[in-house]
């Protein structure tokens, strides 16, 4: 079954076009990572799909129904970018106010052991770090025990450590079945996370695929060295599909077949300094997506 379904859904507000023509269909159970540069649609998106606005053309359809429904949101779990809570209220206080506005939710104690907030259970809202404001956000948002999940930015402001916890948190929370979406800028959390990664840029989706499926996308290997080959040179080696030269002589080669490269490099006794191979990650991926498109003669020293 699909969790989310999103048909031709455009969104405009006045004559600002935030989506237009989404299609995304998210199965129940899979937790997808929804990507896009600032301005993109995602948070636009993300408050369709939690019934807080209507679509202006195509349809919304949250677990089979509108999510405008009362008895849809009530299944619904949602972080957003900035939560407002009550600052005088204490955070086991908030979580169980909260959890009072849903049929089953989970218990207040398992909510605040799954968002890490046991230590400051008794401090006021207001006087919360960023970090700790973002783990209540999520403890309210996981409290009414629901069946998807909607979270927007959820690491922003966290620390290393709030982050290894939260992504914690989400696992465990995967592994009941639920269904989780998520936005984030935070490209290696999304690759490491995902079962699935949507690309959006100016309101359309650009990529659809498994994180693995993206980076190959962008193509296999990064090769960079510091040589005194200069760009043309760097773009007759076997393979490359993209160069980038600095001033310094710091070359960037996009690659699926980095051996070929670096044998013909060898072969020709070019000397090298500086040598790294890497695998593709999912920025490359993601940048080279939402690059703004520019004519051909505007590319500068990218191939
Ligand atoms: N209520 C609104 N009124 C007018 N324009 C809006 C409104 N909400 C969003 N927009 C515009 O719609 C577009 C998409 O915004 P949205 O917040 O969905 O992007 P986003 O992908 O979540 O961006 P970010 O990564 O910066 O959070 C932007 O151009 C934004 O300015």
């Amino acid at each position: 079954m699909n969790a989310i379904e999103l048909t031709d859904t455009g969104k405009t507000f006045g004559r600002v076009t935030a989506l237009q023509g989404l299609n995304l269909s998210i199965r129940a159970g899979e937790l997808t990572a929804l990507l896009g540069p600032n301005g993109a649609g995602k948070t636009t998106a993300i408050s369709l799909m939690l019934g807080l606005a209507a679509p202006t053309s195509g349809l919304v359809r949250v677990l089979g129904a509108d999510p405008r429904r009362g008895d849809v949101r009530a299944r619904l779990g949602s972080m957003p970018q900035e939560s407002a809570v009550p600052p005088a209220l204490s955070v086991r206080e908030a979580v169980t106010l909260f959890a009072r506005f849903y049929p089953a939710p989970l218990g207040v104690e398992d909510t605040l052991r799954l968002a890490d907030l046991q230590a400051v259970a008794n401090r006021r809202a207001g006087a919360l770090s960023g970090g700790q404001k973002r783990r209540l956000a999520f403890a309210l948002a996981v409290v009414g025990n629901p069946e998807v999940l909607l979270i927007d930015e959820p690491t922003t402001g966290m620390d290393a450590q709030s982050r290894l916890a939260f992504w914690d948190a989400v696992a465990q929370l995967r592994a009941t079945g639920r269904t989780i979406l998520l936005t984030t800028h935070y490209l290696e959390e999304a690759e490491r996370a995902a079962d699935r990664v949507v690309v959006m840029n100016a309101g359309r989706l650009l990529a659809d695929g498994t994180p693995e499926a993206l980076r190959a996308q962008a193509g296999g290997a990064r090769v960079r060295f510091t040589s005194s080959l200069v760009l043309a040179e760097l773009r007759r080696l076997p393979g490359v599909e993209s160069a980038v030269l600095d001033d310094h002589g710091h070359a960037d080669l996009r690659t699926r077949t980095p051996e070929a490269l670096l044998g013909e490099l060898f072969r020709q006794g070019t000397e090298l300094r500086e040598l790294e191979v890497s695998r593709a990650s999912l920025e490359d991926a993601f940048l080279s997506l939402t690059r703004p498109q520019e004519p051909l003669s505007a590319q500068g020293v990218s191939a």
